[in-house]
């Protein structure tokens, strides 16, 4: 049967990228989006704005809400501390296993934990089963309409402390409107707009930057 995009992005990246090197598994995945098939990256446009936050923030913990293939994930844990540690969670199985390989290539599995399941089903567990009190930053990827209720979510659990900086993509395209209302008009958020293009497209979309206040 035929591969699917996911399968044939690993196969891009175990081809023209070197183990242990995750620029170059960013490289050979923007390359096949670019040339070959696009797919749901955040790219390397956007790429550039979450590894500034990234390292602004210099998080000790993060949390990423949707893995797909793990390109984002790997973006963000080249860039983290020794002791830091990066959550992510995914719901299909499917991208869930090609991500573990991507991420495993780029020789980051000892600052990853990927997660099978969905985030509505997991944020309330964070604490007891992965000991993480609170995250430093979070990125949100997943299904645009859960960006508000994971948020909301979040937020109950306690697993937001002041200063926690929430980014989220696709606030533009394919958009998230009830997310950037809550946050740009909530007293609790700080929030910057930080205005790019869909990944490998010249279409307008932009990352938003939300600051916890507590
Ligand atoms: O739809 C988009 N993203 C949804 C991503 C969803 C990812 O997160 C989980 S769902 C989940 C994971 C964890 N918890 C609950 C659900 C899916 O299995 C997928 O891996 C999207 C679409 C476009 N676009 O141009 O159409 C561009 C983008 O950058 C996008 O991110
Ligand atoms: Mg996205």
């Amino acid at each position: 049967t035929r591969s699917t995009r996911p399968q044939r992005l690993l196969g891009a990246v175990q081809k023209n990228a070197t183990r242990g090197d995750p620029c170059s598994v960013i490289q050979a995945i923007d390359h096949f989006c670019r040339n070959k098939e696009w797919a749901m990256n955040v790219g390397d446009e956007k790429g550039c704005i979450l590894d500034a936050v990234v390292s602004e923030v210099n998080p000790a913990t993060v949390l990423e809400l949707g893995t797909y293939c793990g390109y984002s994930t790997v973006r963000i844990a080249r860039l983290l501390p020794p002791d830091a540690k990066l959550i992510t969670l995914e719901f299909n199985p499917d991208f869930a296993a090609i991500a573990r390989q991507v991420i495993a290539w780029a020789g980051l599995e000892e600052k990853v934990q990927l997660v099978e399941g969905a985030s509505g089903d997991w944020i309330p567990r964070m604490k007891e089963q992965f000991g993480v009190k609170t995250f430093d930053l979070v990125f949100l990827d997943h299904w645009k309409d859960r960006y508000l209720p994971d948020t909301k979510l979040m937020e109950e659990c306690g697993i937001l402390r002041k200063g926690s900086v929430l980014l989220a993509d696709n606030v533009i395209c394919p958009g998230t409107p009830d997310y950037l209302e809550f946050v740009r008009n909530s007293p609790r958020y700080e929030s910057q707009y930080f205005k790019s293009h869909l990944e490998y497209t010249k279409v307008e979309d932009g990352l938003e930057k939300s600051v916890f206040l507590g």
